[in-house]
């Protein structure tokens, strides 16, 4: 075992120990309450079956049998939502089979950001986040659910489901996946296109034919971005079966899955021999697992913001220089696109999760002593294979592409794919992945902006014509929700092919589909709260050091007045003005971007 994952182990445990006994014990007492149905009154009861019919009425107020609560964020719009609009009745008829029950708790929102990239919705998808949570929280309320299944798989939706389940520690919890659509044009394609589009080199209906052919069927989108990083980090941290993650929509295998964990739920509940409420499954050891996978897997910055909330959702205290410690020790494994050519796909054929979790356990990476929902850790280095319509698990192989998992004892490098960055600017966070060696080090003189779209204008204007850090401050969560500005990307690409360096330095966040462009992101504290960005002008030079971790401005600002812009524009519309509690109530990015404690 690596010293330095024990460490950093031990460290969460040692500095979580008040926090997360409260919440233990929390969980503990819930759980001596028993069968919390049992504890309802006749009229709560009679509400709880009101709608069912007679056999699922009589299995419900039977308290020798279990009854999962379905917490779903199916809706028709988001493409790796759609295949969820069958999941209930499926899990109900697997449940009822066995003799058990399932109900649909409650549904969640579910927000695209892709449809909102670049757009005003996109101001509440972080906030989505947390507004999940509650939702999940107020569909377990009414306590008449002995095990909780979730359905979600995009970029806030999981997070804030598994934050939300955290708050009924004493039940069990697990994802259900729903998997990748096909891989359509490729995301190297894509990228080149919009990067042709924003030169004015091609017009918009060669764009839109071909972002239709990049996004075309019910599934997840293809690239490594932050819905399939929820995905295999969740895995790796055993919230849903052992290869779970990436099988195809509607697949017969996919479909055997979704029955093998709804009745595999009846079997872990309060009172069983293998109760595993989420409170256990989900502790210092499990979120190491989890971060060990988003690192070695080169996944999406937002989870330096997500696993910070889910941790503390548990009780536990998790840093972001838990992130860099960890960094310096797990080497990058796989080579998926933003960071190379591969989409999740291609990982999946080569062997996905379970050999990845394989390459890690060999390395000494992995807590194998962590409790999954099923099973133990050892269960995570296997796949399902369907023999004679049975699920069975077989042994993980080695990787079958070396382009897009490493080989044994083979690496892509020997760090992992985050950098935590740290100057006079604040601190912030690197993807380190996706930035090629020459471009990890850039001196340039700030462009300040405050918003994304002005970019937009003096890209058009023709104003990056030399070496530039484009400053995007006032995107933090607290002025305006943190949106990601994803929609810069081809507009920098473009200035780094015409010769020129780039950085971009931004109390916003990108996207998990950000590749190339070196960004220091997440900076915080954020302008809003008088952090070094609100002091910075037209141009300081600024240094971006990434190898090192530095961030840094070489004139002296300390002395400046911060500068304020007017947001109230930025607060109305698209259901921004709902939203003014969470822009004051939420915490930083280190701290998880969060409302919630
Ligand atoms: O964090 C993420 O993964 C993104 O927010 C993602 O959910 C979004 O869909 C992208 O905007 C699409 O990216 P591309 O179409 O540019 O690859």
């Amino acid at each position: 075992m690596n010293k330095v994952i024990e460490q950093v182990t031990k460290n969460i445990a040692e500095r979580s120990v008040i926090k997360r006994t409260e919440y233990l014990t929390r969980a503990q007492n819930l759980a001596s309450l028993g069968k919390e149905r049992a504890n309802l009154a006749c009229g709560n009861l009679a509400h709880t079956v009101a709608s069912c019919g007679t056999s699922q009425k009589s299995t419900i107020l039977d308290f020798t049998k279990v009854n999962v609560g379905i917490i779903t964020a199916y809706n028709d719009m988001l493409s790796a939502h759609q295949p969820y609009k069958t999941y209930p009745d499926q899990i109900k008829m697997a449940l009822q089979k066995i003799g058990h029950s399932a109900q649909v708790a409650g549904g969640v929102p579910a927000m695209c950001d892709g449809v909102t990239q670049g757009q005003t919705g996109m101001d509440l998808s972080l906030f989505s986040r947390d507004l999940i949570a509650q939702a999940t929280a107020v569909g377990l309320s009414h306590n008449t659910f002995d095990a909780t299944l979730l359905l979600g798989v995009c970029d806030k939706i999981a997070p804030g489901q598994i934050m939300g389940a955290l708050a009924f520690g004493h039940l069990p919890a697990a994802f259900v996946p729903s998997g990748p659509m096909p891989t359509g044009i490729s995301n190297e394609h894509k990228v080149k296109v919009r990067q042709q589009y924003a030169a004015g080199e091609v017009d918009k209906t060669a764009l839109q034919k071909m972002e239709n052919e990049a996004y075309h069927s019910p599934g997840t989108c293809t690239f490594y971005g932050t819905a399939n990083t929820n995905q295999l980090v969740f895995e790796a941290m055993g919230l849903m079966l052992p290869g779970s993650a990436f099988l195809p929509p509607n697949s017969a295998l996919r479909h055997a899955l979704t029955d093998t964990i709804a009745t595999h739920m009846a079997n872990i509940t309060y009172g069983c021999k293998n109760y595993r409420p989420i409170s256990e499954v989900i502790d210092e050891r499990t979120m190491v697992n989890g971060l060990v996978a988003l690192l070695a897997s080169g996944g999406s910055t937002n989870h330096t913001i997500h696993m910070i909330a889910i941790a503390k959702a548990a009780g536990l205290t998790v840093t972001w220089d838990d992130f860099d410690q960890l960094s310096k020790v797990v080497p990058s494994l796989t080579m998926l696109y933003p960071n190379g050519p591969a989409d999740i796909n291609a990982f999946q054929a080569a062997g996905g999760v379970p050999t990845l979790m394989k390459q890690l356990c060999d390395r000494g990476l992995l807590n194998m002593d962590a409790k999954p929902i099923y099973g133990t850790m050892r269960d995570y280095l296997t796949h399902p294979i369907l023999e004679e319509d049975r699920v069975i698990f077989i042994d993980a192989v080695d990787s079958k592409d070396k382009q897009v998992i490493s080989a044994p004892n083979e690496m892509f490098s020997p760090q992992g794919g985050l950098k935590v960055l740290d100057g006079n600017l604040g601190r912030g966070v690197i993807k380190i992945s996706a930035v090629a060696e020459e471009n990890r080090f850039i001196e340039a003189p700030a462009m300040v902006f405050e918003s994304q779209h002005d970019v937009e204008k003096a890209y058009q204007a023709g104003l990056f014509n030399h070496d530039v850090a484009v400053v995007v401050r006032h995107n933090g969560p607290a002025a305006n929700g943190m949106p990601e500005l994803h929609k810069l990307m081809p507009i920098l690409a473009n200035v780094m092919k015409s010769g020129y360096k780039v950085v971009l330095v931004t109390d916003g966040r990108l996207s998990g589909a950000s590749g190339k462009v070196p960004a220091a992101i997440h900076m915080t504290p954020e302008a809003q709260y008088d952090g070094p960005l609100s002091r910075i002008n037209n141009g300081d030079i600024i240094r971006l050091d990434a190898n090192n971790g530095d961030i840094s401005v070489k004139q002296d600002i300390s002395q400046r007045i911060p500068f304020h812009p007017d947001l109230t524009s930025q607060q109305f519309g698209a259901g921004r003005e709902l939203f003014s509690l969470f822009r004051t109530a939420v915490s930083s990015a280190e701290d998880g971007a969060t409302i919630l404690n």
